[in-house]
C-alpha cells in the first residue's frame, strides 16, 4: 500500500497544541495505516537504501534488517507518535500537605534526532510544585519516555513534557531541564564527542530566580551519560 506523499497538510498530537511549534507535525492522515501496514511498507524502504548502498540482502546476517529496522521504526523508537501509548498519569490528592517543590531527577532519555535519525542520549530533570494534586513518581519517567520516543529536537521535547505535566497537575508551577548528546555532532559532521546541550522550561513560579535557582541546585548538572 502507498501513502500520498504529495499529502502537504499537517495536523499535531502530543499537548492538543495543535498547530503551535510545540506540538510534533505530522501528516493529517498519519493514522489511517494499521502498524502492520507501517512495517511492510518501511520494509521495503529500508531495503531499497539496503540495496542502493550495494548491500547483498541474501546474507544470512543482513536479511532480517529491513523487517528488524521497520518494527523498530514503528513499535520502538517512533512509538510515542501513537497518542494511545500515552502513558495514563493517575493523580493523587496532596494528602501530606506537602508544599514544597518535588524533584525526579536524572531520568534517562533516549530519543531521536529528526534532523538525522541519530540518538539523543540523556537525562531530564523535573520539578513541580503541587497545587492540591500529586502523582506518582513514576510517571514523570513514562512521561519523559513517551515524548522523547519521537522524531525529536530538544527544545520540543523539553517544552512537551511541561506541557503535559501542566496538564495532568492542573497547575503551570512545573520545570524541565535536559542535558543530553547528540550522535549527529559527536559522531559525525563536528564530531565533538565531548559537548552536550541543555535545554530548560521554567513554568509559573518557576520563573521566579529563588525558585529555579533551588531546583537547578538540587540537579546540579553534573550529569553522567
Ligand atoms: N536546535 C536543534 N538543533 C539540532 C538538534 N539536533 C540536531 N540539531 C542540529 O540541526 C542542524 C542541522 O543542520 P544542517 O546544516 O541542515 O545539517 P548538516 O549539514 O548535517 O549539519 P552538520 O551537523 O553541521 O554537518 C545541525 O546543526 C544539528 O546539530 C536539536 O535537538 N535542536
Ligand atoms: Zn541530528
Amino acid at each position: 500500500m502507498k501513502i500520498d506523499s504529495n499529502f502537504e497538510e499537517f495536523e499535531s498530537i502530543g499537548n492538543n497544541h495543535i498547530g503551535t511549534s510545540e506540538s510534533t507535525p505530522l501528516r493529517h492522515d498519519a493514522f489511517k495505516l494499521s502498524k502492520e501496514e507501517k512495517i511492510d511498507i518501511i520494509k521495503d524502504d529500508v531495503r531499497h537504501i539496503m540495496e542502493t548502498l550495494g548491500l547483498d540482502l541474501t546474507d544470512d546476517s543482513l536479511k532480517g534488517t529491513p523487517n528488524r529496522v521497520a518494527k523498530m521504526f514503528v513499535k520502538e523508537i517512533f512509538g510515542g507518535l501513537d497518542p494511545d501509548k500515552k502513558p495514563s498519569a493517575s493523580t493523587f490528592e496532596n494528602k501530606y500537605k506537602y508544599g514544597e517543590m518535588l524533584v525526579e531527577k536524572n531520568i534517562t532519555v533516549y530519543s531521536t534526532c529528526e534532523h538525522h535519525l541519530l540518538p539523543i542520549v540523556g537525562k531530564a530533570h523535573i520539578a513541580y510544585i503541587s497545587n492540591g494534586t500529586v502523582v506518582g513518581l513514576s510517571k514523570m519517567n513514562r512521561i519523559v519516555d513517551y515524548f522523547a520516543k519521537r522524531p525529536q529536537v530538544q527544545e520540543r521535547l523539553t517544552i512537551q513534557i511541561v506541557r503535559e505535566l501542566q496538564e495532568v497537575l492542573n497547575t503551570k508551577d512545573v520545570a524541565c531541564v535536559i542535558d543530553a548528546k547528540h550522535l549527529c555532532v559527536n559522531s559525525r559532521g563536528i564530531r565533538d564527542i565531548e559537548s552536550s546541550t541543555v535545554t530548560s522550561e521554567f513554568g509559573g513560579r518557576f520563573k521566579d530566580k529563588a525558585t529555579r535557582r533551588e531546583f537547578l541546585d538540587y540537579i546540579k548538572l553534573d550529569t553522567k551519560f
